[in-house]
């Protein structure tokens, strides 16, 4: 899919080159006049050497003094060319990784529904990819400062080297002379610089063409590989799923396909764009040629010493090298450019949750009161409401449980309070206030959330634990133990300092699903935010870790405003208040005893539950088992 780009200005481009690495600009404007003068300096020794060895009164002691300052002067332009270069380098490296930091940083900081929206994930595969192939800002100033110097250097020495050439005339005025005299020879001169320099705009613009195709058609590319790579091939739960489920390597066979597809639309796209620059650098070559025979005839009549010929044709070459180089720039630079434009859109991707800047205020007593005011919700892109007109108060210190069955929109609802997603209509508040209004990234700091989908980092256990908090060992293993699971990292070969999984540390520790289960409980009790929210928290946990969770649940929850979803009704216990949902709308809402009265859907769903589990039931179910399996 073509990815759409702003066109930002050149002050723009400068100044992200300034933030990320201020003196680049500087540094490649000396290392550009230090090479155009080397060019310069060469073809003016090499001219002057051969009048001097073609000179009637040539002397060896000139010689030995020019060759001397010559390599002289080359040698400490060399080495001032070559600590340039370096710092170039360095440059062109630091704007590199400023980039890739920038873009984590954006990745890391935009709010979660701009983080899921579509757009801006193609956005952002966008700019990895101009990032890759462009070479992004170091590229760009590399190219602009180079034309740039090149062609004021260009106008310059072209401007005096035709001068010259037009003012030095034969003394004859017959034959060869009377034409090297007329101004006939001048204007075929001025055309032969004219030419490759008029064709380097259409042919740079024929093979930027070709390269903007590249682009466009790497990003899909790139976003559906780094899928397959990361989240399929390197990835240690979908390796399991692979091999139980795909023994024919279907994923493996389509990666394939996908690539060699990708590998021929790539290298037609090149074969063109290298195509159209090398056309540009035959009709360079042949206008050279020209040259030498143009300027020649000015030697030839006597115009000129051999020696200027060959410095004049060496300038006239700098001189058409720079154009055209400048002439290149200005067709390529549409691709540099838009990858650049890319980078710029990305970074400054709208983030409209992220508009709210109030603080939030911070309270010893944890007095947050968070309403729910006919809020719905539908997911971008659907039609279906997976909440419908939700009304609901949470009073401080307040342990709710929230259930329904599969789909009724609890985790949704667990979104919309964490502001992980936004209401489509109606609004959230805090303590009064509409919850955008409050700075997000506060806002989210004051709920503590075990996610049905949690994940724990391939970092040490304390890191897991604190995330990037204040680490502090005692409340870690408090945590840790609260959660059930100290017993388990006690046993780990660096305690608290072991990696989880070998993903990065070799010597890391691998855990069982349940273990992991509780490391992220302990994550959510150490954060000691307001409001803990658990969603499913239990679901992995054996049946004798659970109870001891529950056992503990008063310390894990302490005075904090408690939220709990779960399927399994016998935890609805703990729970002061109970909230059904049905298909998005809260259908009751009340105390256990009184629900159980109601016979609603929760007295159904608890009945359900407590009946496939009563030891009558259980039983009459394991003879029918029994029965239908004998051991022979
Ligand atoms: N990212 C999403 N995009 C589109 N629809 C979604 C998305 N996530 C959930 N839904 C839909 O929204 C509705 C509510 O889903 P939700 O996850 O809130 O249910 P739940 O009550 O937590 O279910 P469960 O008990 O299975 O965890 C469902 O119909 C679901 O298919």
């Amino acid at each position: 899919m073509p990815e759409k780009s702003n066109h930002h200005t050149y002050r723009e481009y400068l100044h992200f080159v300034n933030v990320i690495r201020p003196h680049t600009v500087g540094v490649q404007v000396a290392a550009a006049v230090v090479t155009i003068l080397q060019g310069y300096v060469a073809v003016t020794f090499l001219g002057l050497l051969v009048s001097q060895l073609t000179a009637a009164n040539s002397n060896q002691n000139r010689l030995v003094v020019l060759v001397g300052s010559f390599l002289t002067v080359m040698f400490l332009m060399a080495v001032l060319g070559y600590w340039l270069d370096q710092h170039v380098q360095v440059n062109a490296r630091a704007i590199w990784f400023g980039m890739q930091a920038m873009a984590n940083k954006k990745m890391l900081n935009v709010t979660y529904p701009t983080f899921i929206d579509p757009d801006f994930r193609d956005k952002y595969s966008a700019a990895n990819t101009s990032i890759m192939f462009t070479g992004g800002f170091s590229s760009f100033i590399i190219q602009i400062v180079n034309s740039i110097c090149g062609l004021i250097a260009a106008i310059v020495l072209s401007g005096a080297s035709l001068v010259v050439l037009f003012t030095a005339r034969a003394t004859a005025n017959t034959g060869l002379a009377q034409f090297a005299n007329s101004p006939w020879l001048f204007v075929i001169m001025l055309a032969l610089i004219v030419i490759p320099v008029a064709a380097a705009i259409p042919l740079s613009k024929l093979s930027s063409k070709f390269t903007h195709r590249f682009f466009d058609y790497n990003v899909q590319y790139n976003r559906l590989s780094a899928y397959f790579i990361n989240n399929i091939f390197d990835d240690y739960i979908a390796g399991k799923v692979v091999r139980i489920f795909d023994p024919e390597d279907n994923l493996v066979h389509f990666f394939g396909k996908m690539n060699t597809k990708q590998y021929k639309q790539d290298n037609k796209l090149q074969v063109q764009a290298t195509a159209a620059r090398s056309v540009n650098s035959i009709i360079l070559a042949t206008v050279i040629g020209a040259l030498y025979v143009v300027v020649g005839i000015k030697g030839l009549a006597g115009a000129i010493s051999i020696g200027a010929v060959i410095a004049y044709v060496g300038y006239l070459q700098q001189v058409i090298g720079a154009l055209t180089n400048t002439m290149d720039t200005v067709g390529t630079s549409a691709a540099t450019l838009k990858g650049l434009d890319q980078f710029i859109d990305f970074i400054e991707y709208p983030d409209t949750e992220a508009s709210g800047k109030l603080p939030i205020e911070k309270r010893t007593d944890n007095d947050y009161e968070i309403t729910v005011a006919d809020v719905s919700y539908r997911y971008p892109g659907e039609k279906a409401w997976a909440l419908h007109h939700v009304s609901l108060r949470f009073k401080v210190g307040q342990r709710l449980a929230l259930v329904g069955p599969n789909g009724s929109g609890k985790t949704t609802l667990i979104k919309l309070l964490t502001r992980l997603a936004e209401p489509t209509e109606g609004r959230i508040l805090l303590n009064g206030i509409d919850a955008r209004k409050y700075d997000i990234h506060e806002y989210q700091q004051i709920f503590a959330v075990v996610f049905q989908d949690y994940r724990l980092f391939a970092f040490s256990v304390a890191d897991n634990v604190a995330v990037n908090t204040h680490k502090d060992p005692a409340r870690i293993q408090r945590a840790l133990t609260l959660a059930g699971v100290w017993d388990r990292v006690q046993k780990m070969p660096k305690g608290l300092d072991t990696s989880l999984t070998k993903n990065i540390d070799a010597d890391g520790a691998d855990i069982s699903g349940g273990e992991a289960q509780k490391i992220a409980i302990a994550r959510a009790w150490y954060k000691n935010a307001p409001f803990i929210i658990l969603d499913e928290p239990t679901a992995a946990l054996d049946p004798v870790s659970e109870y001891e969770i529950y056992q503990r649940f008063d310390d894990l929850m302490q005075d904090k405003t408690a939220i709990y979803v779960s399927h399994r009704m016998s935890s609805t216990r703990f729970s002061q208040r109970i909230v059904v949902l049905d298909h998005g709308a809260i259908v009751e809402d009340g105390i256990h005893a009184a629900l159980m009265q109601e016979k609603g859907l929760y007295y159904q769903l608890f009945e359900a539950q407590a009946q496939y589990y009563t030891a009558d039931k259980i039983k009459a179910q394991r003879q029918n088992a029994d029965a239908a399996y004998t051991i022979e």
